[in-house]
């Protein structure tokens, strides 16, 4: 069983790599070595590869009612199993606080069940048809083998939201995690026993494999998620592949107060949505925009609720976590000490906590008086600091948020109706909340729009999205049909010229 004090050396048990490089994991809380992790070599993936083709073979013959019953099993496990262990070298590998790690995968069932009856539903469509005798319709197909390109930050859910969408439509998954996150991914993948043999696996690795994946002919999809960068690279050589390819990439979400916002239950709900798991989730509100009406109020409450927040290793009890890596905290001190240096106001942290001096910590930071010319309102800072700007109105809020490359999500809060149904209207994202912040929805589709992203998981676009339509006609009172060669003699004029069709 998992020692806490004792590293990890992981090698995945069906393909043991010999001659790979090695990777470590480090404990971004304590500096720790959690793992060190041997490399999946690229004779071992063309192995995985062939196996998964082979699987997937059989998998894709399968009745759609045998596949959903086999993808039941799959949530059946993971609501049987403790998940404290998985969860726990997650909060270890990338410092997610315990209680959100367990809470991630504890919500991963919930996929596997609604994609397992979304394929059953439908799986195409009659149309009505262009004449008498002849059936006409559109079927979808599995693609063959999906490659699943994961972030750090939500390993396990975001994993699962594709791979079960992919299995629905009979396909076999090739799953590459985070580095930092491969441990915890590795430990999930108990739950598909289920499975046939080959027709998925986890494989460790960096860039050069994610690109591997994606360059091999013997993958047809891909799925990704991660930074914008990253994101771009992946679409390209997904499209000189012409493989389908649904990218889930970066954002700075806005945060709009208004003059009509319960001010208590904005405080609250901006704290979470600005600093839950220390403001790395992709639809963390970054750029807050607030109505000069409310904003010296509003900012009095938000300053309160945050000094609440403990900060602290992610086993221990508190909400604050450290960021993944030293490269991502550097990017947040850069992006703070900018804005200081043009003129922002620090309402609170703006430092690292001087009771957290040895991992990769940074103290809940509330920036005010910010200004577009800042970089933090125009980078992803992906840290725990909500910069804020003063607005004279809503139109000026609204107008504020969508000058931004990015689209993903935008959150405002307000009682009045109209104000909620306008910023529905004309918000730039491909996600509104109103209200209530983060939320998701297997059955609604989740994406971005603008740099944040192209296609979308979740709902039935994230089924479509590994599935190919197939066009068929069948007439089954067969005729010779009016236009088929030869063209009869009145379609011609009497000097040998088509006359018309
Ligand atoms: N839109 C969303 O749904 C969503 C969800 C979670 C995270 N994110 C974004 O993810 C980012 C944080 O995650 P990260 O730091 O792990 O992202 P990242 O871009 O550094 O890495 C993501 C994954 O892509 C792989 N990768 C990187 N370059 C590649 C390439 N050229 N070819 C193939 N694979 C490549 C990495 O090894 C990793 O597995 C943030 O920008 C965040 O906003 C977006």
């Amino acid at each position: 069983m998992f020692n806490p004090s004792e590293p990890v050396f992981y090698r995945h048990p069906a393909y043991l790599p010999s001659d790979g490089t090695r990777h470590t994991v480090i404990d971004p809380a304590t500096l720790a070595t959690v793992g060190i992790i041997a490399d999946t070599t690229l004779t071992e993936l063309e192995t995985v590869l062939d196996a998964a083709a082979k699987a997937q073979r059989d998998w894709k013959r399968l009745d759609a009612k045998t596949r959903a019953t086999v993808l039941h099993r799959i949530a059946n496990r993971i609501e049987a199993t403790d998940m404290r262990h998985c969860a726990e070298l997650m909060s270890r590998e990338m410092g997610k606080p315990y209680p959100e790690a367990i809470g991630e995968v504890a919500n991963c069932a919930g996929a596997f069940r609604y994609f397992a009856e979304m394929a059953r539903d439908e799986a195409g469509k009659v149309a009505g048809t262009t004449q008498a005798g002849s059936f006409q319709h559109a079927r979808y197909e599995a693609l063959g083998t999906s490659v699943h390109i994961m972030p750090f930050n939500f390993p396990i859910l975001l994993m699962c939201w594709t791979v079960a969408a992919s299995l629905a439509s009979g396909n076999a998954c090739i799953i590459k995690p985070a580095p930092a996150t491969t441990l915890s991914t590795l430990e999930f993948m108990q739950v598909f026993e289920a499975l046939p043999e080959g027709l998925i696996a986890c494989l460790p690795g960096g860039v050069e494999l994610g690109s591997a994946l994606i360059a091999s002919p013997k993958t047809h999809a891909v799925a990704f998620t991660g930074s914008v960068a990253a994101g771009k690279a992946v679409a390209i050589a997904a499209a000189a592949q012409m493989k389908p390819a649904v990218i889930e990439a970066g954002g700075s979400d806005p945060m709009i107060i208004t003059a009509h916002a319960p001010l208590e239950v904005a405080a609250a709900g901006t704290v979470t949505a600005a600093f839950h798991m220390s403001g790395q989730v992709c639809t963390s509100a970054e750029r807050f925009f607030v109505v000069d009406a409310v904003h010296d109020a509003f900012i009095e409450k938000f300053v309160a609720e945050t000094k609440r927040l403990r900060v602290g290793n992610g086993l221990t009890r508190a909400e604050i976590g450290p960021l993944v890596s030293e490269a991502a905290r550097a990017k947040v001190i850069r992006l703070v000490e900018d804005a200081k240096a043009k003129g922002a106001t620090v309402a609170i942290g703006g430092k690292v906590p001087e009771s957290e001096p040895v991992g990769w910590f940074y103290e809940p930071t509330i920036l005010t008086n910010c200004t577009p010319d800042m970089a933090i309102l125009r980078e992803e800072c992906f840290g725990p600091v909500a910069a804020v700007m003063r607005v004279k109105d809503f139109d000026e809020a609204i107008e504020r948020a969508n000058d931004s490359e990015f689209g993903l999500g935008a959150s405002v809060f307000t009682t009045s109706l109209e104000e909620a149904m306008e910023a529905a209207d004309r918000l730039e994202a491909g996600m509104v909340w109103v209200n209530n912040p983060l939320i998701d929805n297997d059955a609604l589709p989740f994406g971005g729009w603008k740099k944040s992203g192209l296609g979308r998981e979740l709902s039935k676009l994230g089924l479509d999205a590994f599935r190919r339509s197939k066009m068929v006609i069948i007439d089954h009172k067969p005729v010779v049909q009016s236009w088929w060669y030869p063209y009869p003699d009145d379609w011609f004029y009497e000097d040998g010229g088509r006359k018309h069709v």
